[in-house]
């Protein structure tokens, strides 16, 4: 088998260590994703999804465990090291878009690209692909103020994917969105991850959506089956 693009083995973490709120989130989660995997991470509120995806986004570290993007191990790397490889090889999606309210579509998915070293008008290209790929291409010079909730998220997968990242990171990505939106919008997002062959890990209460991804992961008691 390839090496996965992400590899999490017996990953532990723990909330306020010795204080009468400690809370022990994490206790052995394991998963390996390989190239072009769409996998579901499933869990009741509050299991520990935001913390497993911050893990495997190098935003926070494990208290034990190991963490490896791209078969490099990332436990115990330099902050530099963490951020270089957030940089370049991952993408994230949140249930709220955070896009920048006093940009366009077009440059909310220039910008990151601008900050790659990426030239300005293959940015543009590319940010203008990506809009049409899911839809929303007839909106590019509309802030998002002016977009609905669906288009709002559709820009927010094509800023995520903007430096072409090999894995995608989504929490609740459609989780804001009335059911049909968060359907037509979902489906938009796979459409763009299988066009690029990404390797992506998608959190979701929607057991529908879960079952259209190759693989559900359940995240209960600290573990993941
Ligand atoms: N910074 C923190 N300090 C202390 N406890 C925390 C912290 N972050 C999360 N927790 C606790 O850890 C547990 C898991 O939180 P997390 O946000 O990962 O859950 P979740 O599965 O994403 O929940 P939801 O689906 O409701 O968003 C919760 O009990 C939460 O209260």
């Amino acid at each position: 088998m390839s090496e996965p693009v992400l590899a999490l083995e017996r990953v532990e973490k723990v909330y306020n260590r010795d204080l009468p709120s400690e809370v022990q989130v994490l206790r052995g989660a394991s998963l390996a994703i390989a190239p072009g995997e769409v996998v579901a991470l499933v869990a009741p509120s509050g299991a520990g999804k935001s913390t497993l995806l911050h893990i495997a986004g190098l935003l926070d570290t494990a208290d034990r465990g190991s963490v490896r993007i791209g078969g490099q191990e990332m436990t115990g790397a330099s902050d530099r090291r963490r951020t270089m490889a957030r940089r370049a090889d991952i993408g994230f999606v949140y249930q709220f878009h955070h896009l920048l309210p006093e940009f366009s579509a077009l440059e909310n998915i220039v910008l990151p690209q601008l900050a790659a070293g990426v030239r300005a008008r293959v940015a543009e290209a590319r940010a203008r692909d990506l809009l049409v790929s899911v839809g929303v291409g007839a909106r590019a010079d509309h802030r998002p103020s002016a977009l609905s909730g669906g288009e709002q998220q559709r820009v927010a997968f094509c800023r995520a994917l903007a430096n072409g990242p090999r894995l995608l990171l989504a929490d609740e990505p459609t989780g804001n969105l009335d059911p049909a939106t968060s359907d037509t919008v979902f489906g938009a997002l796979m459409g763009l991850v299988r066009e690029t062959g990404l390797a992506a890990l998608i959190a979701t209460h929607n057991l529908e959506l879960a079952a259209r991804m190759d693989r559900i992961l359940h995240l209960e008691d600290g573990r993941l089956a």
